[in-house]
């Protein structure tokens, strides 16, 4: 499959590997998070890599001058102090830690003179459920490469193949299958259940995010337990639909960098901030994924179970149209009434 790369990368910063993005500035990565002290000495023996951090981070460590800060979704660069070596970086790159060390420096920002590849490069460590921040190595020689325009979501429509189908029956629903799709680009394994009988008029959707934390846990810091649970029950009660299981956990940052976003909620941050303290955006979803899984279940228009005004943008700019939005609201608890409160402040969330 021609979208295998970006599997391959992935797979390689995740084990600590170096990879090559190609584009009109070609460029090698490894993760800040993965890499080890050996690796970097036989990949940087001259200690001139540099620090690639997102805006969001960059703003955080107070280094973005005024023009960058005007775009948080620029990268910066970081120049390789003697002192700025595999442990450093890691705490300039986890709001976790420099909260516990204070931070290091002075840092020298630099110019990115390849802010598109750059750019690649850090959403190739967000989708590999990494910290944005990775050594800009000199060394262009890696084995594993994949390009800037493979990485691009906006340049992708993502294919998802259909892997299995069964039947799957579920408290108080009626008949229910669960289909397994595989996406081309990424290789990650979504989730649809076809609840009941539907067709005709555009079925009643549900897109649910993943979230270990709330779905199986039960955890009260978030909605998304109940919200699930409901939505299945409404779906079940209008006489039928579909619920896609998107794993996007943690609007997308991934399980790891959530929990990281929740320890800095312990201290006081709201789940906006945690996030952008991490170098992420608010929100790193997109819905191009969960289009072409309702396209290839013959759904065209949907009827979508959401608070979410950009999950209905997101859904209509991948082609689905989107005929009418159903509210769905839970009750809140002590644990999530401050956080419910930040999605509809700051989210854009409709009470
Ligand atoms: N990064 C981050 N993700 C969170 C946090 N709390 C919950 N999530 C994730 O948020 C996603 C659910 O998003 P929500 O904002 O609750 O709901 P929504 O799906 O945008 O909107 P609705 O359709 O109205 O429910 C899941 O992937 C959760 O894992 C948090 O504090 N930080
Ligand atoms: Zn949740």
């Amino acid at each position: 499959m021609s979208e295998q790369p970006i599997r391959r990368a992935i797979a390689a910063l995740r084990a600590g590997r170096a990879v090559r993005i190609e584009g009109e500035a070609p460029i090698a990565i490894a993760a800040v998070e993965t890499a080890t002290p050996e690796f970097l000495d036989i990949l940087d023996p001259k200690s001139s890599a540099r620090l690639l951090i997102s805006g969001h981070r960059a703003a955080a460590l107070a280094l973005t001058n005024r023009r960058d800060a005007a775009d948080p979704g620029r990268p910066v660069l970081v120049e390789r102090a003697p002192w700025l070596d595999c442990e450093t970086a890691l705490a300039l790159a986890d709001p976790g830690r420099d909260l516990d060390r204070g931070l290091v420096g002075p840092l020298h920002p630099l110019p990115c003179r390849s802010p598109t590849s750059c750019t690649a490069a850090l959403e190739l460590a967000r989708a590999a459920g990494l910290l944005p921040a990775l050594w800009l190595l000199d060394d262009q020689g890696a084995a594993t490469s994949v390009s800037v325009e493979e990485i691009d979501r906006q340049d992708r429509s993502p294919t998802v193949e259909i892997v299995a189908r069964a039947k799957l029956p579920l408290d108080d629903l009626p008949d229910t299958q669960i289909v397994a799709f595989r996406a081309a680009d990424d290789g990650q394994e979504h989730v649809a259940l076809l609840i009941g009988a539907f067709g005709g008029n555009p079925p009643l959707v549900r897109l649910h995010s993943e979230c270990l934390t709330g779905d199986v846990f039960g955890s009260l810091k978030c909605d998304c337990g109940p919200q699930l649970k409901e939505a299945l029950k409404i779906i079940g009660a209008s006489g039928g639909g579909v619920l896609l299981y998107l794993r996007q956990e943690g609007r997308g940052i991934g399980l790891a960098n959530k929990l990281r976003a929740y320890s800095l909620q312990d201290r006081g941050l709201d789940t906006v901030d945690a996030n952008r303290r991490l170098g992420f955006a608010d929100d790193e979803r997109d819905y191009a994924h969960a289009a072409a899984m309702l396209r290839a279940l013959g759904v065209n228009e949907v009827r979508l179970l959401t608070n979410n005004p950009n999950k209905v943008a997101g859904l209509e700019a991948a082609g689905i149209k989107v005929a009418d939005r159903v509210p769905h609201h839970m009750p809140a608890n002590p644990h999530n009434a401050d956080y419910l409160d930040t999605k509809r402040k700051r989210s854009g969330h409709l009470a």
